[in-house]
């Protein structure tokens, strides 16, 4: 069946031009302006009345929560919350129950992927069996089964010994290691950044070495190994100008973001509030200037959410007790807009690149992240101009637990196609 999208505004030479786009077979068979006399009318028209047409949005950073703690969210909610954010394909990491830290278990959980899911699912091995072990997976063979990538996210690799020989394993297999960047013996319990705002709350604090001393440590062991190592959620000054002068030196590391470390600091926790408690904490300012630094100069080098979704009653009381995570994919595309491009400090076309290129292109994701003729239809459509206000009952994911709700936001997702399929519209949910 063939499908026209009409009056699409896309990114073409950096500038948004209007165009139609053809879709066949799930592909992308046309992009110009009078399809149809060249090759006839498609049976199904959708009008994108001048709104803006993305390639369909990338996040590496998912948690899907499934198989083990589907209280919190599913493969099919969590994937339909994806659609509903503008992403077409997530990362889906391992901290699930049973970790996938075998070839057998990789393949059921590609397999369940496949089934449930809404959008496209690459899946994370573990690093070591069980996630937290310092037994290794066998890395051959869990990227035969179908992951992209490995992580322990959710845990540091506590040993250098482990770290290495996991990424000469990775490297050798050709898979990417995304670290979760934290060394327990200098952790020392707390629940939010260590500093001013920590004291005056009465909370205990987590410093900013307990990220940083592991991302150098880990610099030097990706230099020896040659592994691509990629640094989950980086959230401190240190940890950024470590990672800055390592691609000075030529070093295979890159490192995602998150929209909440990005547009928030602790300055923000004007009391115990669990909504705004996530790992690694929402720093200082200082920390948040030297990550905009380093998204603008590109030592950042992708947006990813790290969606963690709990259930309302993990993330009530004090952030003493309350589960680490909040989630982010339903909002990670248009508070980045608001806040980014609408104050022009960023073009739309780099945002873009930031939430699709890079990461299919880091990745391995060949077929994502891009918009042009024979590429897969993963699109989205959306509203750059309307306002609107981040509600918790439009979420589709099973998680409430975000701090961005109240905002008032530009870039609302109207439409996500899927191999040419409709998988999230607008005006077909409640
Ligand atoms: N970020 C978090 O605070 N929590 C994540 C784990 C993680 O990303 O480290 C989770 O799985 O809930
Ligand atoms: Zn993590
Ligand atoms: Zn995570």
């Amino acid at each position: 069946m063939a499908t026209l999208i009409k009056n699409a505004q896309v990114l073409m030479d950096h500038q948004l031009v209007t165009n139609d786009i053809l879709i066949n077979d799930g592909h992308i068979q046309a992009i110009g302006h009078r399809l149809n006399e060249q090759y006839g009318a498609a049976e199904h028209v959708i009008c994108a009345d001048h709104h803006f047409v993305s390639p369909g949005l990338v996040d590496v950073h998912v948690h899907l929560r499934d198989p083990g703690q589907t209280a919190k969210e599913t493969i099919a909610t969590g994937t339909l919350a994806a659609a509903h954010g503008g992403f077409t394909t997530v990362g889906a990491m391992p901290n699930v129950d049973p970790v996938p830290d075998t070839p057998q278990k990789v393949a059921a959980m590609v397999a369940k992927n496949r089934e449930e899911a809404h959008v496209h699912v690459a899946q994370y091995a573990s690093i070591t069996k069980g996630r937290t072990s310092e037994e290794l997976v066998d890395f051959e063979g869990v990227k035969r089964a179908g992951a992209f990538a490995v992580s322990n996210d959710g845990s540091g690799v506590q040993t250098a010994g482990t770290m290495y020989q996991a990424m000469c394993g990775a490297a050798k297999a050709g898979l990417p290691l995304a670290a979760h960047v934290e060394d327990d013996s200098l952790y020392q319990g707390g629940v939010m950044n260590a500093g001013p705002v920590a004291e005056r709350l009465g909370l205990p604090g987590i410093n900013n070495v307990s990220e940083a001393a592991q991302v150098a440590r880990d610099v030097m062991l990706a230099e020896a190994s040659g592994v691509h190592y990629h640094v989950c959620h980086v959230s401190t000054a240190e940890s950024i100008r470590v990672i800055r002068d390592a691609k000075r030196a030529g070093i295979n590391v890159t490192c995602e973001a998150s929209p909440h470390h990005l547009l928030l600091t602790d300055e923000d926790i004007t009391m115990d509030n669990p909504m705004l408690k996530m790992n690694p904490p929402l720093r200082s300012p200082k920390d948040r200037a030297a990550l905009v630094a380093g998204l603008l100069d590109g030592t950042i080098d992708i947006i990813a959410t790290d969606h963690a979704p709990h259930t309302d009653a993990e993330k009530q009381g004090s952030m003493r007790t309350a589960a680490f995570g909040i989630t982010g994919i339903e909002t990670a595309f248009a508070t980045m807009y608001t806040t980014f491009v609408k104050t022009r400090l960023m073009s739309l076309d780099r945002l873009i690149e930031l939430m699709s290129t890079r990461p299919a292109q880091l990745f391995g994701l060949k077929a994502a992240g891009q918009l042009k003729v024979g590429a897969p239809a993963d699109l989205t459509i959306i509203d750059l101009d309307h306002e609107y206000e981040i509600k918790a009952e439009q979420m589709l994911s099973k998680g409430h637990n975000s701090p961005f709700i109240g905002w008032h936001v530009y870039g609302d997702v109207l439409m996500t196609l899927v191999d040419g399929q409709v998988v999230y519209g607008k005006d077909q949910q409640k």
